[in-house]
């Protein structure tokens, strides 16, 4: 069984066909990509898988299980983490606070337990603790724990961002453009930490991404949209040989 199947998903925003007969498999713990032109459809696609829209048309199941009707934080508890194309942190919490709130989702009180400080609630509440120094332990953000994000340099509230979504366990990562906006050194410091979570966590991980460094070195299944429709899939040698996709987007000069 796949992880993720996606079939002949449409998605329309009254007459424009944002995404067209969209189908992909995710079997296990792929890192791939999804990239074309501004404006394709990308970003429509992982609001599809997250729960922020509904499809038009076509089926979404993962682990066997269709995501029709949920909502987003439903979709999270199921498995499925994502950061966005602008960091989306709470920037006056600290970084610590912002990897716990993503867990409350699925923690079984009530406000009477809150209010109570009851035995389940002060057990979820060290569960939850642990856990968040634990992924900042782990992605090398332990230090920054009492900071607040907006104090921090772009590249490590991205950093920020992917603890978050990391935190709730998911078997799929979706990143939505996580080198937009940062600089060289950091873009480079990113391909480091993708390539480690993947190896680490042993999750599948979809990533959007304009710059081709990042998708080419980090990503072996690629899947380019056009206009919404796919205009080719295939391994980072066969896209980068692709005259539709050189037509549509890369341009030789990026290749
Ligand atoms: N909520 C919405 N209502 C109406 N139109 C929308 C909505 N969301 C997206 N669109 C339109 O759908 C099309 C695809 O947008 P989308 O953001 O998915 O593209 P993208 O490939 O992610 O672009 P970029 O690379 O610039 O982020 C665009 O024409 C956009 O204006």
């Amino acid at each position: 069984m796949s992880l993720l199947q996606i079939q002949n998903m449409t998605k329309t925003f009254g007459g424009l066909c944002a995404v067209s007969d969209f189908s992909i498999a995710i079997e296990g713990n792929e890192l791939m990509a999804l990239i074309g032109p501004n404006g394709a459809g990308k970003t429509t696609v992982f609001n599809l898988v997250s729960g922020f829209y509904s499809p038009t048309e076509g089926s979404l199941v993962l682990k066997g299980k269709s995501l029709a009707g949920l909502k987003p934080h439903q979709v999270t508890a199921m498995g499925i983490a994502r950061t966005f194309q602008n960091i989306r942190l709470w920037h006056d919490m600290t970084v610590l606070e912002n990897i716990q709130i993503s867990q409350h989702y699925n923690l079984g009180y009530n406000l009477v337990d809150a209010f109570l400080r009851t035995r389940r609630y002060m057990g979820n509440e060290k569960r939850i603790a642990d856990r968040g120094y634990e992924i900042l332990e782990a992605l090398d953000l332990r230090q920054f724990a009492e900071e607040k994000p907006k104090n921090l340099p772009y590249g490590l509230q991205r950093r920020v961002e992917i603890a978050r979504a990391l935190s709730i366990n998911p078997s799929l990562l979706l990143l939505d453009e996580p080198a937009a906006g940062l600089n060289s050194s950091d873009v480079n410091d990113l391909i480091k930490l993708i390539g480690w979570i993947h190896d680490e966590f042993k999750i599948a991980i979809w990533m959007i991404e304009h710059q081709m460094d990042v998708v080419m070195s980090l990503c072996s299944w690629i899947k380019v949209v056009d206009f919404g429709v796919t205009i080719a899939e295939g391994t980072p040698e066969q896209i980068q040989n692709n005259p539709d996709v050189i037509k549509a987007y890369l341009g030789d000069e990026n290749i």
